[in-house]
């Protein structure tokens, strides 16, 4: 088990700015989840990390030694990518054996350790097969089990399960966990897919534009984010993203929709902190609520309704400005009713369609929604998550 430590680290590929002065820190036997969407930069700090691409700027440590000045065959490092390529000229046995060819290990060892292995991801059965008699998961086993051969004290993985079905997927995600730990291998995992990342790591680490924006165990990372991107990203169900309008007034604050209000209640130490933002135009993220009563109450109509089987997620129609989609040009051209007495004062010009500025709802069933049906949603004070115009969340709970 290792200790990897990166500090200040940067990569710049001519004008790209692939990897931005990241700091990060991966405990001994830790599972990290590289989160972020295409071209972020997650490829760029796993290889970083494993020491395959030099820095521009800035350190990468094992165990508090510079991995640059550690042999690359001693730094233990095992990896597996998306596009993982098997010699088709040999078998499954010979595939996972052959990182074991170039040491002097005997042959009888070779031969257990491949079974062992093959054991651990599922595959013993298959140890005679060609790679072209096997499936996609399958395959990616034998590159997971030709990788981990060796014991390494790191494991790389680079989107490992992108090509292979969706069933398989699933399975996998569990068993890769479940190998890193029986090997206790310090693994760092790239993905864009939330739902592995949400799934599998110990820690997330979210990336964008090359720029760490969060670290920490999944259930805090979408919990808590701290910024607008990580909100945004880390949203199943839909996260809503709603433009609105701070005032404050007669000791309490309102949080101005355009077509609604929602008025927090005075009195609340949160309430009085959130009035320090008095005519702050911000973005209100929603995740989907429970039909709940609160304090207070967004109104809407249902417009869609999915069935997920054990719940209904609605759509609910509530009039608000959809905030700009972080990867959209910031050119908003949305339309609102102007008819709240607060005046909600939208930077948007009002040729284009009208908006459908939505807040996601859960159901439970039995109970029915239809498309149509007009909905009051409670929304607590701590369901509230707001961010300034440049992404930070505004955090205003009592400290
Ligand atoms: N060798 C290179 N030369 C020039 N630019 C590069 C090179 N490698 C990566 N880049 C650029 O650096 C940025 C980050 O690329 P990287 O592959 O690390 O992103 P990623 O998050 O892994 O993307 P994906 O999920 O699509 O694989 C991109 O803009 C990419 O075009």
């Amino acid at each position: 088990m290792v200790a990897i430590a990166a500090r200040g680290l940067t990569k710049i590929f001519d004008d790209v700015v692939a990897v931005d002065d990241v700091d990060l820190e991966i405990k001994p036997g830790e599972f990290l989840v590289v989160l972020g969407p295409t071209g972020c930069g997650k490829s760029t700090l796993l290889r970083l990390l494993a020491g395959f691409e030099e820095p521009t700027s800035g350190t990468v440590t094992f165990d508090g030694v510079p991995v640059a000045e550690i042999e690359p065959r001693e730094r233990d490092i095992a990896v597996v990518f998306q596009n993982y390529a098997l010699y088709p000229h040999l078998t499954v046995a010979q595939n996972i054996g052959f990182p074991l060819r170039a040491t002097a290990a005997p042959a009888a060892d070779i031969g257990a350790r491949v079974a062992a292995v093959a054991r651990n991801v599922g595959i013993a059965d298959l140890l005679s097969r060609y790679p072209e008699h096997l499936s996609g998961g399958q395959r990616q086993r034998v590159a997971m089990a030709r990788a981990l051969v060796r014991q390494p004290a790191v494991f790389l993985l680079d989107e490992p399960l992108s090509n292979v079905d969706a069933g398989a997927r699933a399975a996998l995600r569990g068993e890769i966990v479940a190998l890193a730990r029986r090997l206790a291998v310090t693994t760092i995992y790239v993905t864009h897919d939330q739902t592995e990342a949400m799934s599998m790591a110990d820690r997330i680490a979210v990336l964008r534009l090359g720029v760490l924006q969060q670290v920490g165990p999944p259930v805090d990372v979408y919990a808590d984010p701290d910024t607008l991107f990580v909100a945004a990203f880390l949203g199943m169900p839909r996260t809503s993203l709603l433009e609105a309008a701070v005032y404050a007034q007669d000791g309490g604050v309102v949080l101005d929709l355009g077509s609604q209000v929602l008025e927090l209640p005075p009195g609340d130490p949160r309430t009085a902190r959130l009035a320090e933002h008095h005519t702050e135009r911000v973005t209100l993220v929603l995740r989907a609520l429970p039909l709940q009563e609160r304090d207070m109450s967004v109104r809407g109509t249902v417009c869609a309704v999915e069935n997920l089987g054990h719940e209904l997620l609605a759509h609910v129609d509530v009039g608000g400005v959809p905030s700009v989609r972080l990867d959209a040009p910031v050119a908003p051209s949305r339309a609102v009713a102007q008819s709240t007495p607060y005046g909600f004062y939208p930077a948007y010009d009002l040729v284009d369609a009208p908006p459908t500025g939505e807040v996601m709802v859960r159901i439970p069933v039995p109970v029915q929604v239809r498309i149509g049906d007009d909905l009051d949603v409670g929304v607590g004070l701590t369901d509230l998550l707001l961010f300034d115009r440049a992404g930070r969340r505004i955090r205003f709970d009592p400290v």
